[in-house]
C-alpha cells in the first residue's frame, strides 16, 4: 500500500469513503492492521488501561508513548501513525513543543491532544513548526475526574452547540483531523458535515467520516469495563485476521457502529 498522508485522508472524506482506524501498541499488530488496510494507527494513551492495567489514562508518560510509537512504526512503515500526547504533557505551549518532539522523532505522522478552547494557540504553534495535530473532543478521558466518570458528553442542546463550536475552532486553528468520542450520533453528524477535515468517531454513531476502536475491544480481550460502543469482532469471525477485515468492511459499508453501539 502507498504511504498514507493527511492529504490522502482528506481525499477519502471528499470521496465519501469511510476512514478506518485502530489503536496499536506493537509492531506485530501494527503490521497485521496495516496489511489488512486500516488507514490510521493510533498509539493511544488507552495503553495505560489495556497494557498497564490502570483504571484511567492519567499515569501514562510521553516516554512510554514514544516507545510504543517506535514499535508501531517499525511494524508498519507505510501507515499513518498518530501518537497521543499524554495527560499534562501539553499544559503549556512550551511543554507541547518539548513533548511532541520525541513522538514525531519516534515515527508519528501527527500528535493528538484532548481539549477545546485552551488548545487553539498550541495547535496553531505546533502546526507552524511542522507538527500536524489531531484534535479530540467530547469525552476526553484525561478529564475523567472533571467529568466524574467516563460519561457521554453533549447531551443537552447547549452542550452540543458548545462541542460543535469547539470543532469549528480547532479546524480554524489548524487541526488536520478530529476525534469525537462518546457524543450523541446527531451531534457527530453535524460536526462531520460542518468541517472540511475528516472527523473520526468512537461512540459517536455511524455518520462520521471514519471510526476508531481500541484494538483490545475489537478482539474482546479488554478487562474491566467495556464501553457500550465497542464491539467484539473476534467473536463472530473466530480469527484475528478475519476480525480485522470484518471491522474494515463494516466501517466502509456503514454497518458499524449500529444503533446498539451509539448514543441517542
Ligand atoms: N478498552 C478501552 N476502550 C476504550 O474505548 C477506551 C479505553 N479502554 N481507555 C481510554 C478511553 C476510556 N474510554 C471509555 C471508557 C468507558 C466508557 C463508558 O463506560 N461509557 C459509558 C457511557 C455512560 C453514559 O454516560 O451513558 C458506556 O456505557 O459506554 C467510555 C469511554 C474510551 N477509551
Ligand atoms: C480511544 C482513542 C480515541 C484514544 O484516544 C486512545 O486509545 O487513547
Ligand atoms: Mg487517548
Amino acid at each position: 500500500m502507498a504511504k498514507i498522508t493527511t492529504s490522502a485522508l482528506l481525499k477519502l472524506k471528499q470521496q465519501g469513503e469511510k476512514i478506518t482506524a485502530l489503536t496499536a501498541y506493537d509492531a506485530s499488530f501494527a503490521k497485521l492492521f496495516a496489511d489488512a488496510g486500516v488507514e490510521v494507527l493510533l498509539i493511544g494513551d488507552s495503553l495505560g488501561m489495556v497494557l498497564q492495567g490502570h483504571p484511567d489514562t492519567l499515569p501514562v508518560s510521553t516516554a512510554e508513548i514514544a516507545y510504543h510509537t517506535r514499535c508501531v512504526r517499525a511494524g508498519a512503515p507505510q501507515a499513518f501513525v498518530i501518537a497521543d500526547m499524554p495527560f499534562m504533557s501539553y499544559a503549556t505551549m512550551e511543554q507541547a513543543f518539548a513533548n511532541a518532539t520525541p513522538l514525531m522523532q519516534a515515527g508519528a505522522n501527527m500528535v493528538k491532544l484532548e481539549g477545546g478552547e485552551f488548545l487553539l494557540p498550541t495547535i496553531k504553534a505546533l502546526t507552524e513548526r511542522g507538527v500536524p495535530v489531531c484534535g479530540h473532543i467530547g469525552l476526553t478521558p484525561q478529564s475523567v475526574h472533571v467529568f466524574g466518570g467516563f460519561k457521554v458528553q453533549g447531551r443537552d442542546s447547549a452542550a452540543a452547540d458548545h462541542i460543535l463550536q469547539q470543532a469549528i475552532e480547532l479546524e480554524q486553528a489548524g487541526a488536520q483531523l478530529l476525534v469525537v468520542e462518546c457524543i450523541p450520533s446527531a451531534l457527530a453528524k453535524r460536526i462531520s458535515e460542518a468541517l472540511r477535515i475528516p472527523v473520526i468517531g468512537i461512540g459517536a454513531g455511524v455518520d462520521t467520516d471514519g471510526q476508531i476502536l481500541v484494538m483490545h475491544d475489537l478482539l474482546g480481550i479488554s478487562s474491566g469495563y467495556i464501553p457500550k460502543f465497542s464491539k467484539n469482532f473476534l467473536q463472530e469471525t473466530g480469527d484475528i485476521k478475519r476480525a480485522i477485515s470484518q471491522y474494515i468492511s463494516d466501517v466502509k459499508q456503514s454497518a458499524f457502529p449500529g444503533a446498539e453501539h451509539s448514543f441517542n
